[in-house]
């Protein structure tokens, strides 16, 4: 394994690791803020709930008034919506509505005129641009306001006042159909009141109290219905957390078409980190009055700050403590490392070397003659192998002990040393015997330079302990390629030549 990528190795892996413990933290974040979500969705659809049943409770009131208490007149009936517009400051806006069939339009355009002493037609919002969606129920009906009470200035669209035809705006007709269907209060998407904010309509049937003939099949049906203002349906300080948003649509209409939407609020931009990191929940629940017509869905995009202090010291301690065992980890690598490439060297040189003298031991030698062969094949130039042996070696160890025996092989080991050049290789084949190899030999003179070199070195006096001892070296000489091309075959040559020189010696 390369060492130097040790440390990288080990940041890579602290930043995984923290990493990992980020979002381990994340993820018990992410428990505890699901029953928070569930906790805030429950609560605001039990709060819309409330306020549309509280809504349907004055609807209730107008309508049951409408049936029985109409003989008391438009006054009475205006005073009472005005008591509850006091009450309730939401409620913009109370009507009747009536049914009334094609044939008895001239009728009832009629009547209502002498009553009021003023000309009373049905008529559509604006026919030219709204026309209606829906096929009108029983062949024609028209379904005329006939009775209006403001809680203040008349907002869009209701402001062409009396006559108005309900069914000729498409989405109050929804809204009209749909509480005629079920005979239960009905509520219409949301719309721009004239001041810029948004409103609703709920609409109920008025003459469910008339059990005979069934309320369906009266000829004249009765409607009564709340304009009411849709920033009251939840409540004024809604304190939604960071990230946390509210979003609240009619069911007829999808999510994300904005003609259904009632509110839409407590959007909070996280960042690409948080949002890649953190996940987003989101609960969805239907709501309403009597009949749920509203869905309600508080999502919720997690983040950093989701996570409290403790947790953050937590996981900066965890970060440290992971910092440390990794560094010390890699230190203790690092250092069992070296000393093992330590070893590793001290045993190759044990393997190789004399343990005496240093030098190059037989094995060393003959792996570096095998290599230097090889070379020399292909630049076809020529090696010398030198075979040196100490003459009168002998009486040195029995004169003067094995120990100062020892010393002067150190001796002669350092002198060949210092003649030979470092790319030269010197080897001790054993007792007093050393071997020597020059590389690139140009010429027989050279080599004969260098054995001259060497006697007059080895034969200088050696220091032992107070003692004098001069010794003598016979030199033989091997060449390859010309005496051979195997290493034993030189050695045998280098031998013979040395034994001859050493005869020559014993002879002088
Ligand atoms: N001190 C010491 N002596 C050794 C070692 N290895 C071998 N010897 C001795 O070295 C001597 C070598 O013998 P020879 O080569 O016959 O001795 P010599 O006196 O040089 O004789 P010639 O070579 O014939 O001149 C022997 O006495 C061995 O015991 C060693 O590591 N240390």
């Amino acid at each position: 394994m390369k060492m130097k990528w040790l440390y990288p190795a080990a940041l890579l892996l602290w930043l995984v690791l923290c990493a990992l413990i980020g979002v381990a933290f994340a993820s018990r974040a992410v428990h505890q803020v699901e029953s928070e979500l569930e906790r805030v969705t429950g609560r605001l659809a039990e709060d819309i709930a409330q306020r549309l049943n509280a809504t349907e409770a004055q609807l209730d009131s107008y309508a049951g008034f409408s049936t029985f208490g109409q003989h008391h007149g438009e006054l009475t009936e205006h005073s009472l919506l005005l008591r509850q517009f006091k009450r309730h400051p939401s409620i913009v806006l109370g009507l009747r509505v009536r049914r009334v069939n094609e044939g008895e339009r001239a009728a009832f355009e009629r009547e209502s005129s002498a009553r009021r002493g003023r000309p009373v037609v049905i008529h559509g919002y604006d026919p030219a641009r709204q026309p209606p969606r829906y096929p009108l129920e029983g062949g024609g009906s028209h379904y005329p306001v006939v009775s209006m009470v403001p809680a203040g200035a008349l907002p869009p669209p209701f402001s062409p006042a009396l006559g108005m035809d309900v069914s000729r705006v498409d989405f109050l007709y929804d809204a009209l159909h749909q509480s005629q269907r079920r005979e239960l209060p009905a509520l219409s998407r949301p719309f721009a009141l004239g001041d810029g904010r948004l409103g609703y309509l709920i609409i109920r049937p008025a003459d469910e109290f008339v059990l005979q003939p069934a309320p369906a099949l009266l000829p004249d049906r009765q409607f009564v219905a709340l304009v009411l203002r849709v920033d009251d349906l939840l409540p004024r300080a809604l304190d939604l957390p960071p990230g946390m948003r509210v979003q609240l649509w009619h069911q007829r209409y999808g999510q994300q078409d904005p003609q259904g939407r009632f509110l839409d609020t407590g959007r909070v931009a996280r960042g690409p980190f948080e949002t890649l990191l953190f996940p987003s929940l989101a609960l969805s629940r239907s709501t309403g009055g009597s009949a749920p017509s509203l869905m309600l869905k508080v999502s919720w995009q997690l983040g950093w700050a989701q996570i409290g202090l403790f947790e953050w010291l937590v996981m900066a301690l965890l970060a440290l403590v992971l910092l440390a065992v990794l560094l010390f980890g890699v230190n203790t690598l690092l250092r069992c490392h070296v000393d093992r490439v330590a070893r590793e060297q001290e045993l190759f040189h044990l393997a190789n070397h004399d343990a005496l003298t240093g030098l190059a031991n037989r094995n060393l030698f003959e792996d570096r003659l095998q290599h230097a062969i090889r070379r020399v094949r292909r630049n076809g130039k020529r090696l010398a192998l030198l075979l040196l042996d100490m003459d009168r070696f002998k009486p040195v160890n029995d004169t003067y002990g094995h120990a100062a025996g020892d010393r002067v092989l150190q001796l002669i080991a350092a002198r060949l040393n210092v003649v030979l050049r470092g790319e030269d290789t010197v080897a001790r084949l054993g007792g007093d015997e050393f071997v020597v190899l020059l590389e690139d030999v140009d010429a027989d003179a050279d080599v004969a330079q260098v054995c001259e070199r060497l006697q007059l070195a080895l034969q200088e006096p050696y220091q032992i302990d107070g003692d004098t001892v001069t010794l003598g070296v016979s030199i033989g000489t091997a060449f390859y390629p010309d005496d051979g091309d195997a290493i034993e075959a030189l050695l045998a040559v280098a031998d013979r030549t040395m034994y001859s020189a050493k005869q020559r010696a014993a002879a002088r």
